[in-house]
């Protein structure tokens, strides 16, 4: 499995990422919501660089240049409630893309921190030769991306798989490792340290849908 660690090198999207943390910055909503749905084009940029291209002449008002376009074709997914934003920001990069949507939430045990991830829709197109872009900013425990592909993997069958994710943990990363297919690529923008007790990502930046679209009462 290919994984890319975008953070390691400097660029404008530490800086995203800095104020996507800030326990004080990320309280404005909709600051928090376009500076993610700018990590996903950054995560598109860097990811459109692993794809097939083709060689196109274009006409220019000055004459004709060989060139070349994406030879893939894209099928973004996103993954309710947290991962609409960060669609988002795929979405505006890659203007013709094909869609998926599926929703993965965590129902938590009575009484009790352990949970299951429950998947209750999902609408996808045809995926047969298709780029299976899956997109989720949190990869703390690995089961929803898990139980997300899951899911759509009975649906048929992608030409590429690729992850986008903006927090990770090293657990997280191993549990995909350990679950989806070898050939699957994955984009993450940060790796932290661990999960605490609750399996939130420390330091993560806190709840991810929360932040986004505010609290919603727990299953
Ligand atoms: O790697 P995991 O341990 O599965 O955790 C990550 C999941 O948790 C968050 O969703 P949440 O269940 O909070 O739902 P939400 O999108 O509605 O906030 C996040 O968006 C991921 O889907
Ligand atoms: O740290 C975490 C873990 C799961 N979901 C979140 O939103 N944040
Ligand atoms: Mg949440």
């Amino acid at each position: 499995m290919e994984i890319h660690h975008l953070a390691q090198n400097n660029s404008v999207l530490k800086h995203f990422l800095a104020e996507l943390r800030n326990v004080n910055i990320q309280q404005d909503r909709m600051r928090f919501r376009k500076n993610m749905e700018r990590v996903g084009e950054l995560l598109a940029y860097e990811m459109s660089k692993s794809f097939h291209y083709k060689e196109i002449n274009v006409e220019t008002p000055l004459g004709s240049k060989q060139t070349h376009e994406i030879d893939e074709e894209l099928v973004i997914c996103g993954i309710f409630r947290a991962g609409l934003a960060l669609h988002q920001g795929f979405l505006n990069y890659f203007d013709n893309a094909d869609n998926a949507f599926i929703s993965a939430y965590r129902k938590h045990h009575k009484n009790s921190d352990a949970f299951e991830i429950e998947v209750e829709y999902l609408a996808c197109p045809a995926l047969e030769n298709k780029t299976l872009i899956l997109v989720d900013p949190m990869l703390a425990t690995g089961r929803s991306f898990e139980a997300a592909y899951k899911a759509i993997e009975q649906t048929g069958s992608p030409k590429n798989i690729h992850i986008a994710a903006v927090v990770a943990t090293p657990e997280g990363i191993e549990h995909l490792e350990e679950t989806l297919r070898p050939d699957t690529k994955i984009w993450i923008a940060d790796i932290d340290e661990r999960l605490d007790e609750k399996d939130y990502i420390v330091p993560g930046l806190g709840d991810a849908g929360d932040l986004l679209y505010g609290s919603k009462l727990q299953h």
